[in-house]
């Protein structure tokens, strides 16, 4: 680990909507974890996370859907935790130990809805110990970052990797997807929340086989195809939580969507489009037909050239 004397003022980070492009449960441990085999890609558009040097520390939550997260209550936030397990990972490292990494004021803007499937507390954690590394000026090694990243959650090391990977174990082991487009993409939720444990225990079946082989060839048409051949195994169980889940999958077809499937564990779904401008005038027709809806048009981005998943 490498600690500089300077402290940063600020450091502002996105938290990127995580999308299971497809997703297969291939086993449970006995611990109760399910093995996965997944697709995850991440949007331009996430939630807002900065952390400035403050005289004490502090957590504000503002954005559309603040109030989600325990009436604005931040003591149960993900991003906390994230925060408390830097802190006590710079006091207790032995090379350039931070002993007592300073207060820091941390805000969060909101703007994905809550246990949708889409990462958002995940994102929110990852983008925070990113944001602290930043104001903080240090560098736990990669496998450090990693430990605390699982120890957070499943999802938090493919958000904290913030690129397109596969995903395996149960959601920690990453390959990079190099090459692999950016993706004109709709995003639609019907505003009621799943809980991920909820979906998982309902499964019936936990011991599918993979996703079929990824294309060659790596483009929106082929991806689509892939998409149209591929699955989601929680998206039964979550359907039957929240019907509404395969009303948005057909609105989305319905409006010139190539391909369609739901994210984790729902119930947000999402459409691929051959371009931004299709993915944008879908958006604005489902927010039409569904004024109470989430609908957000976005791209996710492409592959990094040179890929450091950690
Ligand atoms: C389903 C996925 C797919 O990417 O996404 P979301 O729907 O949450 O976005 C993830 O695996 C969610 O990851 P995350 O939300 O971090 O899960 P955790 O907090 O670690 O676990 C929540 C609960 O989900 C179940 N769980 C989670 C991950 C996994 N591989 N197997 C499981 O069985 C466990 O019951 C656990 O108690
Ligand atoms: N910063 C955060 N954003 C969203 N949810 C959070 C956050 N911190 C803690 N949580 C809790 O995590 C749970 C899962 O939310 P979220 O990560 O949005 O969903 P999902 O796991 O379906 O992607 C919520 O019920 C919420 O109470």
């Amino acid at each position: 680990m490498q600690a500089d004397t300077a402290i940063a003022a600020s450091a502002v980070e996105l938290a990127a909507a995580k999308i299971n492009l497809g997703l297969a449960v291939t086993g449970r441990r006995a611990d109760g974890y399910h093995t996965l085999d997944s697709i995850a890609v991440f949007t331009e558009l996430g939630d807002r996370v900065v952390a400035r040097a403050a005289d004490r520390d502090s957590l504000v939550v503002d954005g559309p859907f603040a109030a989600a997260l325990t009436g604005g209550d931040a003591g149960s936030n993900l991003m906390i935790r994230a925060r408390d397990l830097l802190r006590a990972h710079l006091g207790a490292s032995k090379a350039g130990a931070m002993k007592d990494a300073p207060p820091v004021a941390l805000s969060l803007t909101k703007r994905l809805p809550v246990a949708a499937g889409i990462g958002g507390g995940s994102a929110d954690a990852a983008a925070t110990l990113r944001a602290l590394c930043r104001l903080w000026q240090v560098r736990p090694p990669a496998p450090d970052l990693h430990k605390m990243a699982c120890a957070l959650g499943a999802d938090v090391s493919v958000c904290l990797a913030g690129q397109p990977a596969r995903m395996s174990g149960i959601g920690t082991e990453l390959s990079p997807l190099n090459p692999w487009p950016a993706l004109p993409i709709v995003l639609v939720n019907p505003l009621l929340p799943v809980s991920t444990s909820s979906v998982f225990e309902r499964l019936v079946r936990r011991d599918a086989g993979p996703l079929p082989p990824l294309p060659v060839q790596r483009d929106v048409a082929s991806i689509a195809a892939w998409l149209n051949s591929s699955r989601n195994d929680l998206e039964p169980t979550a359907t039957q939580l929240v019907p509404e889940i395969a009303a948005g999958l057909a609105g989305l077809r319905r409006n010139a969507a190539l391909a369609t499937a739901m994210s984790g564990s729902g119930a947000t779904v999402f459409g691929l489009f051959a371009d931004a401008a299709a993915a944008r005038d879908a958006a604005t027709e489902m927010r039409r037909e569904r004024p109470d809806w989430f609908v957000a048009a976005t791209c996710s981005h492409a592959a990094m050239p040179k890929l450091d998943l950690c």
